[in-house]
């Protein structure tokens, strides 16, 4: 069964004005003002709340900050699951080209490294639970990206095979996981980051939803008779 593996944030969804904010909000409730820019910062989003947290220490001047970092992180997470869907959206073809894909027999599946619970509470509230056949998270196992195993899980939990598997994604992580499993990996130049994907080397990138359906079916190996 040939599948297609997805991750979410900066792949599927837009999801870098609510991150933002929860990171911000960690800084308003103590009278630090507001260090991240909904736009200007949106690629340090998508590598996750401890890499925004390390921008916003870093631009109040607050050396090492890493015992900082990992005590704020609870509190933005409490902020974030308040405020998950308020601006993310899924980008534009992402639910037609899933669509198209699971009509043409393929198994669909999101290898995330939010947490799982959270993942799953935004894709609910997005209303697209229902298309993926599974969902794993950052601690759903206890390894995440970019070791393959939640890549692995994702693809057999959807009901497929690694070797007839893609990976879409949008970071040097998505590289490194499918790299790491032995599998093609496409990445996404529709967001922030878009002038840093040719440099690592992806099998294809994908300027629009559009472009996946024969992405997929030139990728993932034909079945051997
Ligand atoms: O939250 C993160 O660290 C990134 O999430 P992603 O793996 O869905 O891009
Ligand atoms: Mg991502």
């Amino acid at each position: 069964m040939r599948t297609v593996i997805f991750d979410l944030d900066g792949t599927l969804a837009d999801t870098s004005r609510d991150l933002i904010d929860a990171a911000n909000a960690c800084f308003e409730d103590v009278g630090l003002g507001l260090p991240l820019d909904p736009v200007q910062d949106a690629t340090t989003a998508f590598l996750g709340g401890r890499a925004m947290l390390r921008l916003a220490f870093q631009r109040l001047g607050v050396a090492g900050p890493e015992a900082e970092i990992e005590a704020q992180f609870p509190v933005f997470l409490a902020h974030y699951a308040q405020n998950l869907d308020r601006h993310t959206r899924m980008y534009p073809g992402a639910v037609e080209a899933v669509e198209q894909l699971r009509g043409a027999g393929y198994r669909v599946g999101i290898c995330t490294n939010k947490p799982e619970a959270l993942a799953e509470d935004l894709l609910a509230r997005l209303g697209v639970r229902d298309l993926f056949g599974s969902l794993v998270g950052a601690d759903t196992l206890p390894v995440r990206k970019p070791d393959p195993a939640p890549y692995r899980a994702a693809v057999e939990r959807a009901g497929g095979a690694v070797p007839r598997s893609i990976l879409i994604g949008d970071s040097a992580t998505d590289r490194n996981t499918a790299r790491a499993a032995g599998v093609p990996c496409v990445l996404v130049t529709f967001g922030p980051a878009a002038a840093e994907m040719p440099a690592l080397d992806p099998e294809a990138l994908m300027a629009d939803y559009a472009e996946l359906f024969d992405l997929a079916g030139r990728l993932i190996p034909q079945a051997v008779p």
